[in-house]
């Protein structure tokens, strides 16, 4: 069942259309993550779900209930949409202390005195503030100071949470603390989350459901697996995965039946069933299913080394193959390598082809008997 419900969803700032049309369903209990360029419009979904922006037009249903719809004048308040937040300022009180700011909400709602002592021992255990309840925000770390504003989430027991950018100010070491502390929060409260970020990493770790925008249109909607290793459309492919995948020009050829791709004076079989009339086509492989080979075989493209980046426990290398620009991603701690002698294979399997033109992905047709095994 969809929790959040966007139809027809367009927000205009004066002349400037940043939605022209979206539609979205979050289903209940997912973690989903809006993800795309800075300016492509994910903050503004996230205040037009909250209320805190009112869009132009279309309708928002939260939990079966409209909130917005220009049709009707519908428009909810944000405070009445039973919403959690976490934006990329904790909005911390600074004049409250951290108990007082995390039950701050529970005591406006009149809840009874044993509910909110008991929420808030629960909510700073879990975030492993005990003890802290004491100090003012200023008296805190950032990080600590984040989990604070966790803790209000998890006393809150809001249905639906939005969090925006909310480890952007954070060093690197404690955003990976925190994303498992986000993805540990929305696993016990079993909110509808909907988060935003520009950080590929954080939402392919973190969501059930990644949706990427660009200009305030969604690109593709799926799940990491399939938003890496299915990209829509070119944009997307360039979006995620670091290093970035590589994108090389080829040709789409019918030698003596066979299906084949020219790039520059090599052909490599193409893929059965590739839904593509001959012609030019841009076809992409992430770095790390390059297969670098030290003997030349049928299907080998001789390759030099430029430059070997290790990074630990990969190690980035960067080629220059028939002249063009090839990274590749190797599975262990290498410091350098042969320049020269050295063939790099592109398993036929792991190539995804794109239209030259509108840059979408070109379907395979389904194999013989997949509808069967269906
Ligand atoms: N209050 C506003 N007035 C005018 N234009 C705005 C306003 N808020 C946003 N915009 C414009 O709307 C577009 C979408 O902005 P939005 O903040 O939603 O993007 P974003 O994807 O969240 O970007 P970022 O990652 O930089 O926060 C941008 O072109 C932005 O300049």
């Amino acid at each position: 069942m969809s929790e959040i419900t966007l139809r027809n969803i367009t927000k205009s700032y004066g002349s400037h259309l940043a939605l022209p049309s979206l539609d979205l369903d979050i289903p209940n209990g997912s973690f989903v993550t809006l993800l795309g360029p800075s300016g492509c419009g994910k903050t503004t979904t996230l205040r037009v779900i909250a209320g805190l922006e009112q869009a132009t037009t279309g309708e928002v249903v939260l939990g079966g209930k409209t909130v917005y719809s220009s049709r009707s004048g519908v428009f909810v308040p944000p405070e009445r949409r039973g919403l959690g937040f976490i934006f990329q300022s904790y909005a911390l009180w600074p004049n409250m202390k951290v108990d007082r700011n995390i039950i701050l909400a529970l005591s406006e709602a009149k809840q009874p005195a044993h509910v909110i002592e008991e929420r808030l021992a629960e909510a700073l255990a879990k975030v492993q503030l005990t003890g802290l309840a004491d100090r003012y925000p200023s008296e805190l770390s950032g990080g600590q100071q984040q989990r604070v504003a966790v803790a209000r989430l998890i006393a809150a027991r809001n249905s639906i949470l939005l969090m925006d950018e909310p480890l952007s100010n954070l060093d690197a070491k404690l955003r990976t603390e925190m994303r498992t502390e986000l993805k540990r929060l929305h696993r016990e409260l079993e909110a509808t989350t909907v988060y935003v970020t520009h950080d590929q990493v954080e939402a392919l770790t973190m969501s059930d459901i990644i949706v990427v925008m660009k200009d305030g249109i969604i690109q593709q909607q799926g799940s990491p697996y399939e938003i890496y290793h299915n990209p829509a459309n070119l944009f997307v492919a360039e979006f995620i995965g670091d290093p970035r995948i590589n994108l090389l020009d080829g040709t789409l050829a019918t030698v003596g039946g066979e299906r084949v791709v020219r790039f520059e004076d090599t052909a490599i079989p193409a893929p059965m069933g590739l839904q593509s009339l001959d012609g030019p086509v841009t076809f992409a492989i992430r770095p790390e299913n390059i297969a670098i080979v030290e003997r030349q075989g049928p299907s080998s493209l001789p390759a030099e080394v430029d430059i070997v980046q290790p990074t630990g426990s990969q190690t980035i290398i960067s080629l220059s193959v028939k002249g063009r620009r090839v990274t590749a991603l190797i599975p262990r701690f290498e410091t350098s390598l042969p320049k020269k002698s050295i063939w790099i294979e592109f398993p036929l399997d792991q190539l995804t082809f794109f239209d030259k033109g509108s840059g979408t992905r070109l379907p395979l047709a389904q194999p013989v008997g997949a509808s069967h095994a269906a």
